[in-house]
């Protein structure tokens, strides 16, 4: 495991040791979550679609963490949700050990839930601040009634509590006594209380100061390795994405527009949305920061309510031609491999011959 000590930690290359790969634990296929927009006095008119996920696969394998960038309002947290079956996918396949949990219902559901959870940004709005740490750690055990050992729930809390670094002390304690580093602890504390195999961590870290970003990544990692977890880590902020995961899927408007492992997406970029995400990237040094080239997006997001036709990015792409790319929606295809692009001049931007418009 890599363990970050500084607080530039998390900007550094190549950190990561890959992992062996292991078998396929989260298996995504073609996943939409298509939300109605209703009108009327009872809302009982639907006069449109909100299309934050529109078609989405991807693997995740065992003990290894996939990263999903994109800016916000691209549908991560939507895809995330739906991968925990927070919500109902519209449409697609979530198999999760083999299992497809995007139609299961009641019992099977429950059991499938516990082996599946979510650290939030905002662990203020995950805790409930009149519940002691104590009763927020011992919920979930309740919840699906997990039997309780020798020392009963205070023990398994204690055990949580030392596993996340924080005193037993603070077992008595409640969420607005901590620091927001202490409360996403207490957060990821929750998340791993029953012992799951796969974690979705939405943002888990952006709300927190820069140098307590690079402690709460480390202790992911720690717990990553001692409980063997999988993770989808959500992030806007390439950075954190780079030194956490080994594969990482940039995502816009709905839809993957790039997947590579992080290595190869960082050192070569081929989709001209990643392109300009990786330009926003401050670079530490001052001579490179100050000649090196930004690619800025002109304009906002479109609405996913009425995704532009063709490639999605098409509105705002620097690169964009005439003809194929505002009238036939890329497909995610092989560049590499384990390299995917959704671009039809992938490989004409990349070797010069199709250049940005003045
Ligand atoms: N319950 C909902 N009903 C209608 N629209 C929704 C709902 N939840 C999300 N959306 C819309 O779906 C789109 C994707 O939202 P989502 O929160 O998944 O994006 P995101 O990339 O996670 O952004 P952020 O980082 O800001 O959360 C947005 O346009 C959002 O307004």
């Amino acid at each position: 495991m890599s363990t970050v000590t500084g607080q530039d930690a998390a900007d550094r290359p190549g950190e990561r040791q890959s992992r062996a790969p292991g078998d396929v634990l989260l298996s995504v296929r073609d996943v939409a979550v298509h939300f109605p927009i209703t009108k009327g006095i009872v809302r009982d008119r639907v006069v449109g679609h909100v299309k934050a996920v529109d078609g989405v696969s991807l693997d995740v394998r065992r003990g290894s963490t996939y990263g999903l960038v994109g800016e916000s309002g691209c549908g991560k947290s939507t895809l995330g949700r739906a991968v925990l079956r927070l919500l109902r996918p519209t449409r697609g396949e979530v198999w999760f050990d083999g299992t497809d949990i995007a139609t299961l219902g009641g019992e099977e559901l429950r059991r499938s839930r516990s082996r599946m959870q979510m650290v939030f940004q905002d662990p203020m709005s995950s805790l409930d601040p009149r519940q002691s740490v104590e009763a927020a750690l011992s919920e979930p055990l309740r919840a699906h009634r997990v039997a309780a050992g020798p020392g009963g729930y205070a023990a398994r809390v204690k055990e949580l509590l030392h596993a996340v670094g924080l005193p037993a002390s603070a077992a008595g304690r409640f969420p607005h006594e901590f620091s927001g580093g202490q409360r996403q602890r207490i957060g990821i504390a929750r998340a791993v209380a029953l012992r799951p195999e796969l974690v979705v961590a939405d943002e888990p870290v952006s709300a927190l100061d820069v140098s307590v970003q690079a402690q709460v990544v480390n202790l992911l990692e720690e717990l990553q390795d001692s409980l063997g977890l999988t993770y989808m880590v959500i992030a806007h902020d390439l950075a954190v994405v780079r030194h956490v995961s080994d594969v990482v899927g940039v995502m816009y408007l709905g839809g993957l527009v790039e997947e590579a492992d992080s290595d190869t997406l960082y050192a070569d970029p081929m989709h001209p949305y990643t392109l300009a995400l990786m330009s926003a990237i401050p670079v530490p040094d001052p001579v490179v920061e100050a000649t090196r080239e930004r690619i800025l997006l002109r304009g906002d997001l479109p609405s996913p309510a009425d995704p532009p036709s063709g490639c999605r990015f098409s509105t705002r792409c620097p690169f964009v031609q005439p003809g194929r790319c505002t009238t036939e929606r890329p497909a995610l295809r092989e560049v590499a491999p384990g390299h995917t692009v959704a671009c039809h001049y992938a490989e004409e931007i990349k070797a010069g011959t199709i250049t940005r418009a003045a």
